[in-house]
């Protein structure tokens, strides 16, 4: 059996993306969609406290194209957080204009095959810091699920430590390259959600998703080993945006 790599945990991960019902949201009266912006607004002030608490940190997006509308993306503590804010949003009257379109439940990870030997990761403050991130205000956001494959010679399950780790060094070469103009979050959903990983990128720019995904598809890692999913990409939803979107 080939050595599983040991991996750290940090803050728990839902991604909630959301479509609009825009027909009941343009028959409802005014003050009603009023009432259910001043909600969603205090929803969104809570998340925040969470940030500067440094208990948890979300991101607001509105979705391009028809999969979906907008996206939460929430990382806490625990599970039950993530939980109580599923239900806090539900409860808002902003949530009853809104129609579930896809959710992926995952946690921060960082795996080992770059840890320095005999140190003691969780003493780093860069690594406590990268599993506990606070999400950047970038204006654009990328997520995808994937997979490493287990498909006959191409199993990255079956491949020994040094060959994964060798893969990962080249990936993270690559990865390095894009430094400050894009930010990674990496997720672990095994035994929590469909896919393995899910993949969530900030940038200012949004041709610096399709350069990067484009570059590493030509990676051993991504090329013979990568699955991936459906793609989400969106813009920063800030307050004027927000009232420009939800204006008919
Ligand atoms: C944007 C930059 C960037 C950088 C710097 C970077 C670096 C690194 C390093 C150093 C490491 C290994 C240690 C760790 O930190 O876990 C990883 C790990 C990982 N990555 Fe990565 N990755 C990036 C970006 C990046 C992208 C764009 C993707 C999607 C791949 C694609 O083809 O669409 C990805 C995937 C992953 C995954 C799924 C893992 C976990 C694999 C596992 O088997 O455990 N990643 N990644």
């Amino acid at each position: 059996m080939s050595e599983a790599v040991q991996t750290l945990e940090g803050w728990y991960a839902l991604h909630d993306f959301r479509s609009i019902d825009w027909q009941s949201w343009k028959a409802s009266p005014p003050e009603l969609r009023e009432q259910a912006m001043e909600e969603l607004e205090q929803f969104l002030r809570q998340c925040a406290q969470a940030g500067e608490a440094k208990t948890g940190s979300t991101a607001f997006y509105s979705i391009v194209g028809q999969k979906a509308d907008i996206v939460f993306m929430h990382l806490r503590e625990t599970l039950d957080e993530l939980n109580e804010l599923e239900a806090n949003f539900q409860k808002t009257a902003f949530a009853d204009f809104t129609i579930p379109a896809y959710s992926y439940v995952s946690v921060v990870e960082l795996s080992s095959y770059m840890a320095k030997p005999g140190t003691n990761p969780m003493e780093d403050p860069e690594i406590v810091a990268r599993l506990k991130p606070q999400l950047p205000q970038s204006r654009h956001i990328c997520f995808y699920p994937m997979n490493k494959k287990r498909d006959g010679q191409d199993n990255w399950y079956m491949e020994p430590m040094e060959r994964r780790r060798e893969m990962m060094r080249n990936h993270g070469l690559i990865g390095r390259s894009y430094a400050g103009r894009v930010k990674q979050i990496i997720t672990g959903s095994v035994g929590f959600d469909d896919w393995e990983w899910g993949v969530t990128l900030f940038s200012d720019d949004p041709l610096v998703f399709k350069k990067l995904v484009y570059e590493m598809r030509f990676d051993e890692a991504s090329a013979r080993y990568g699955e991936f999913g459906g793609f989400y990409v969106g813009n920063l939803l800030d307050k004027p945006k927000l009232d420009r979107l939800f204006t008919v």
